[in-house]
């Protein structure tokens, strides 16, 4: 378990953290979000004692990480996969760690083979691939064999394999009753991956709950309906007293009511259904959703300020003053 309480940390004028309290709980994998400069770096860089905080606290099980005698036995990161010296084969890096923590040198091996890497342990890092990189950082988290693992963009640079891989992997750790604390910009990796959100903006907790959960109250969630018999469908349903949205296509979108009342509905009249499907919205939509609240809420320091559109990656945020702002643009 990892608790934070009150974290804080300032550079100068800017409040990178701001007061974070949260519990990332065993079992589960927790996914960590927040928009490009919202704090999460620093905040898993105080998890592991590289940074001071300004104020508050982290505690690991229980213990501040100074107090770990082992730390890589007790808590294993992936923090930046090219922070390793390049001269050094895969095997001798992973040694020395090893040696540092009191870890026995055959699980050096243990965790090239988990990785995919033993045809390369001989090899120097620095002519890896950003993806060989990648495990090479995620075989020193494994390698004390840890409770607790935390991987800051851990699928960065891996191809489809690799990311189904190192999802797996993080489910397999979690399952195991591990706690796994992972940031991530793709989206639509982190739906399929966390259980549970910790979402900060502005260095500022904005929610912390299950993936379920945060869809649901971050989103709208609608039933879809498109029918041959389009002015009829519309009788009926005012009749019952449902007010549909009717999109560009002619597509009928009902808040509010769930999508067996509406087909009983149709049904009683005698109305043949082309569509009948009940839409729940993406992690990304629901994300979008929180953001935009939270861009609406400090609008006075960036009046009228939008965003570029299209520019990041798919699952990416757009750039700028955060997401959210992209999705009010194409809602007006
Ligand atoms: N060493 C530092 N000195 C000054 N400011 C810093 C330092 N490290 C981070 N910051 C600032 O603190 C804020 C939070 O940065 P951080 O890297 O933690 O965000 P992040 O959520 O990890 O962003 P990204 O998704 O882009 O990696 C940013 O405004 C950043 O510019």
């Amino acid at each position: 378990m990892i608790e934070l309480q009150g974290l804080t940390k300032r550079y100068g004028d800017k409040l990178a953290v701001d007061g974070l309290t949260c519990t990332v709980r065993p079992g589960i994998v927790t996914g960590f979000l927040g928009p490009n400069g919202a704090g999460k770096s620093t905040t898993m860089r105080m998890m592991l004692d590289l940074d001071n905080p300004t104020a508050g606290t982290v505690l690991i099980d229980g213990k501040h990480y100074r107090q770990l005698r082992d730390p890589l036995r007790a808590v294993g990161a992936l923090l930046d996969a090219k922070a390793m010296h390049g001269g050094r084969s895969a095997y001798n890096h992973l040694l020395c760690l090893a040696q540092s923590n009191g870890i026995p040198g055959s699980r050096v091996r243990e965790v090239l083979d988990t990785v995919g890497l033993t045809s390369v342990a001989k090899k120097r890092s620095k002519g890896f691939s950003l993806g060989m990189g990648q495990r090479l950082g995620i075989a020193g988290a494994l390698l004390g064999d840890p409770r607790i693992l935390m991987f800051d963009e851990p699928v960065n640079g891996l191809d489809p394999e690799g990311i189904h891989w190192i999802r797996n992997l993080m489910k397999n750790l979690a399952a195991q009753g591990r706690t796994v604390f992972v940031s991530s910009h793709l989206m639509s990796e982190m739906a399929l991956t966390a259980d549970h959100l910790v979402v900060i903006g502005q260095g500022r907790l904005l929610a912390d709950t299950s993936m379920a959960e945060f869809i649901a109250q971050n989103s709208r969630s609608y039933v879809r309906l498109r029918s041959p018999d389009h002015e009829r469908l519309l009788d009926a349903l005012a009749a019952a007293g449902v007010a549909p949205v009717t999109t560009a296509d002619g597509t009928l979108e009902v808040d509010g009511t769930d999508a067996a009342r509406l087909g009983e509905l149709a049904a009683r009249h005698g109305i043949v259904l082309h569509e009948l499907s009940p839409q729940q919205a993406s992690l990304e939509e629901a994300f979008m959703g929180l953001t935009a609240e939270s861009v609406e809420y400090h609008a006075h320091s960036s009046p009228g300020e939008a965003p570029a559109a299209g520019q990041g990656g798919p699952g990416d945020p757009p750039p700028g003053a955060g997401w959210g702002a992209g999705r009010r643009e194409k809602g007006s």
